[in-house]
């Protein structure tokens, strides 16, 4: 069954300047076990696509319109109390910056344990008060929840654990805080995992491990993640597949390989054009001329359109709708989407 499903998602921002749509008419599906990129530039909407999805949206900010469904089941219609159960348990999240989401007064090991012992009821009893339950499982270096503390520790690749876990957040390095954070989201469990630039205060080496952890856990827990990056070549090393993000719409859905190989959206095309490569030249880089627009009362049809190397003025005034990019070649459905009036099938072209 499908993980999670977004339906015309709109979240939006009132401002003194007016509203600002963060998140406009945004579909998104992942499947058990998938990993899915969310890429665009900054300020296109991604933090706030995610925080539409764990309930925690900042207000005044709101979700105006659409629906988000967790196995089925639209998490709008749920109480708050039951939304924070879902939160951490079912649907966790890593955080940009790990000091913000770290307590700098509990020691590592104590926060992980504080998660396994929130989502992990004690055998069948279910039922127990929580003051009881936490007897049982217990806070103390002997207890459950602590060894499996241990154990997400180890999982993500700290050193040494056992004295580690005693370790508070500021005697980490920022790639081990990075590490603690995956190891605490993990820790409940999720069926989703929604890692928000999780490696982009890292470097290069640390970025490569910490994904390679995240591919490996994602097979060891079953866990889908969402992987939000304006980072072209992380996506391309650990995502199945991938929605391009612009101003608050997904311009284009793809496979990994095929978004790659073959990018549709001008948008994509710009970005692929502008990530540095190893094999190729740096002064090969085009960046993309401007930048993402005020997402307040956007006046023109394609968002990208001001921006755009192709755009005519049709792209001003008609909405464009996804299409499937290459069913003209093979003649059947596919994955592959772009949101162009300038692609897709030649005699919808325009
Ligand atoms: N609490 C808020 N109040 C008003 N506007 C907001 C708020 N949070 C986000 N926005 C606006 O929503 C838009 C999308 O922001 P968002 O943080 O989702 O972008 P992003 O794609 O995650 O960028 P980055 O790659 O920099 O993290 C921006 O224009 C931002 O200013
Ligand atoms: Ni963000």
């Amino acid at each position: 069954m499908t993980v999670l499903e977004v339906d015309g998602l709109h979240t939006r921002f009132p401002t003194p300047r007016g509203t600002v749509d963060a998140v406009n008419e945004v579909d998104l599906r992942i499947e058990p076990g998938e990993i899915v990129g969310l890429v665009g530039e900054s300020g296109s909407g991604k933090s706030v696509l995610a925080e539409s999805i764990m309930g925690i949206v900042e207000e005044p900010g709101e979700i105006a319109s659409g629906d988000i469904r967790l196995h089925g089941e639209s998490l709008l219609d749920l109480p708050e109390s039951k939304r924070r159960e879902i939160r951490g348990g079912t649907i966790s999240m890593v955080f940009q910056d790990p000091m913000n989401s770290l307590n700098p007064t509990l020691t590592v090991g104590e926060q992980i344990a504080e998660m396994v012992r929130l989502h992990q009821p004690v055998g069948e009893s279910v039922s127990l008060p929580a003051e009881l339950k936490r007897k049982l499982v217990g806070s103390s270096k002997n207890g459950q929840a602590w060894r499996r503390a241990i154990e997400m520790l180890e999982s993500v690749e700290i050193p040494e654990p056992e004295t580690r876990a005693s370790d508070y957040p500021h005697e980490f390095s920022g790639g081990m805080r990075q590490r603690a954070m995956i190891a605490m989201a993990l820790a409940a469990e999720p069926d989703l995992l929604i890692a928000d630039e999780p490696t982009t205060a890292l470097d290069v080496t640390i970025q490569a491990q910490i994904l390679d952890e995240l591919r490996e856990l994602k097979d060891a827990f079953d866990t889908s993640i969402l992987l939000i990056t304006h980072d072209l070549a992380v996506v391309s090393e650990v995502c199945d597949r991938v929605n391009v993000m612009y101003a608050g719409e997904i311009v284009e859905r793809a496979d990994a390989t095929e978004l790659f190989s073959d990018p549709q959206h001008p948008y994509t095309q710009g970005l692929i054009a502008s990530t540095p490569r190893l094999d190729a030249p740096m002064d090969s880089l085009e960046p993309i001329d401007g930048n993402v627009p005020d997402l307040i009362d956007i006046p023109f049809a394609c968002h990208f359109a001001p921006r755009c190397p192709e755009a005519t003025r049709e792209c001003y005034e008609i909405d464009p709708n996804f299409r499937p990019v290459d069913a003209d070649t093979d003649g059947e459905s596919n994955d592959h989407v772009a949101a162009c009036l300038r692609r897709g099938p030649t005699e919808e072209r325009l």
